[in-house]
């Protein structure tokens, strides 16, 4: 469960004549594995991302997800993007719940899940604030806590922690690691920070631009669970000095 696969996958905007945002790409999600898609601005990353959601169609190729063609959003797939779009007049348990009661799931399915998530995600002692009372970060939390409500199948996450400053940026990229340690989602990450990607992921993949491709697939094979300390090791270094050297297209 979670298994996505993307196969030929190609993009074209604006028509036969248009830009080709992404040429022929191939990749395979297994269960609960975490991949990170590396690359500069414009390679198409949050393109593919958005194909996997189902919030845009693809020009050639094929994307499924748990066997099953991808042709709308659904919430088997968590999305979280760069700013959490929370409802204002909503306090965060309220905005955490929100989805389950859209969708008429009885309250004693998800009351039990999302005080757990509430936890897990350290926002506990903030469950009657208001959205304009939290930081980024907070608000963050807040948004990946009701993506997982949901109990997706896989989180597609683009540039999650982008806007935020880098102390609280590392604050993030623990709590997703004992997240996902926890609750062992498949997870699509997209980012253009080499640190976040081989810190977070079992693989990254990494594009270029014009016509945006894959160039290398890296399994990242530091030990789990991960802590952000793991960012000092030799070995850490060893795969940032091997994607710094393919990202400047050394090889
Ligand atoms: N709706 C659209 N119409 C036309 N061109 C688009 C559209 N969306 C994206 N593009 C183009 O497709 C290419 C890939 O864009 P995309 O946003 O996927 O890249 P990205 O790698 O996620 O970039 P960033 O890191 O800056 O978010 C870019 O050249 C962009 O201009």
């Amino acid at each position: 469960m979670g298994t996505v696969s993307m196969t030929g996958v190609s993009k074209v905007f604006g028509g036969p004549q248009g830009v080709r945002a992404l040429d022929n790409v191939d990749v395979h999600l297994a269960e609960g594995e975490f991949m990170a898609l590396l690359g500069p601005s414009g390679c198409g990353k949050s393109t593919l991302l958005n194909m996997v959601a189902g919030f845009e169609g693809l020009t050639e190729g094929a994307i499924s997800f748990d066997g099953k063609s991808v042709v709308k959003p659904g919430p088997d797939r968590g999305v979280v993007f760069q700013e959490a779009a929370l409802l204002p007049w909503l306090n965060v348990w309220q905005n955490v719940i929100f989805g389950p009661q859209v969708q008429g799931v009885p309250r004693s399915d998800y009351e039990p899940r999302a005080k757990e998530i509430l936890r897990v995600v350290g926002l506990e002692a903030f469950h009657d604030a208001l959205p304009a009372q939290l930081s980024g970060g907070m608000r963050q939390r807040v948004g990946i806590a009701r993506a997982l409500v949901m109990q997706p199948r896989a989180l597609l996450m683009d540039e999650p922690f982008g806007a935020l400053d880098a102390q609280t940026r590392l604050s993030m990229q623990q709590l997703l690691l004992d997240v996902w340690q926890t609750f062992k989602t498949t997870v699509l990450f997209v980012t253009h920070d080499i640190d976040e990607a081989i810190l977070l992921a079992d693989r990254v993949c990494i594009m270029t631009a014009r016509p945006g491709r894959i160039t290398r697939d890296i399994p990242i094979t530091l030990p789990r669970p991960r802590s952000i300390d793991h960012l000092l090791t030799p070995d850490f270094v060893q795969f940032k000095a091997e994607i710094m050297a393919e990202m400047r297209g050394a090889h």
